[in-house]
């Protein structure tokens, strides 16, 4: 489902090299939920950046459902992601001025979907997350669990084959963390959707699949 050979990612700066990512080899299954780990600076974002086609790597390759996606030209990727991508981030990036509904109809805009349409696939992501009383209100009127909720529901309702989570259980309680978890897992157990997440908490990742760990941008299990 998702191949990476022998990737390499390099930041430049005037004076310096920064190796974020060196030779990772990596095959995830679909369906399988796996979490990445690894102290502050490994890598982590980085290569969760690369598997969600935000930033090029140096060298290497990135295959996601077979399709050899380095080198794309950014609008087949961006296209790509809009229809096979979904992303949850530590922070939820919502748009605090559109509701709860708008918000999760967003990733739908890019796609040739009609208005009633659109409602109707995002008042069933609602559901899926609990939380479709809470249609109409905007984001700073929920609880951060809340928010975090909304956000899956946007990233799930183009029904990707893959969620990108950038610790999205990291600016919540542990109460509220573990409630965001079970959603995940749920989702991950029931569409089968394949889930890649970073996370700084090993109670958290001990539910998943497998735990990859990163150190110095290499991976060491
Ligand atoms: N845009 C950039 N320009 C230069 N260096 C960068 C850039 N982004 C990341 N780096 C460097 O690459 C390395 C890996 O960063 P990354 O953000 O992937 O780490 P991380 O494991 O996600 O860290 P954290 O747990 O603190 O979020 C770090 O040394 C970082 O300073």
């Amino acid at each position: 489902m998702i191949k990476i050979e022998n990737l390499n990612k390099s930041y430049f700066t005037d004076t310096l090299e920064t190796q974020a990512l060196q030779n990772i080899n990596l095959d995830i299954e679909k369906g399988e939920f796996i979490s990445i780990m690894g102290p502050s600076g490994c890598g982590k974002s980085t290569l969760l950046n690369m598997i969600g086609l935000i930033d090029q790597p140096t060298d290497g390759q990135i295959f996601i459902n077979e399709m050899q996606l380095v080198s794309l030209p950014e609008k087949k990727l961006a296209e790509f992601r809009n229809m096979h991508l979904g992303f949850i981030f530590q922070s939820f990036h919502l748009i605090s001025d559109l509701s709860v509904i708008d918000n999760v109809e967003l990733p739908l805009l890019y796609r040739k979907v009609s208005a009633k349409k659109r409602r109707e696939m995002a008042e069933q992501a609602l559901e899926k997350v609990g939380l479709i009383h809470r249609k109409n209100h905007y984001p700073n009127q929920l609880s951060g669990g809340q928010r975090q909720r909304v956000a899956i529901a946007r990233a799930i309702i183009g029904q990707p084959s893959v969620l990108l989570a950038d610790e999205p259980t990291g600016n919540l309680d542990s109460v509220l963390g573990t409630q965001v978890m079970d959603l995940l897992m749920e989702l991950n157990n029931h569409s089968k959707v394949t889930i890649v997440m970073v996370t700084h908490d090993e109670a958290i990742a001990k539910r998943t699949n497998r735990i990859i760990r990163l150190f110095d941008g290499s991976i060491v299990n």
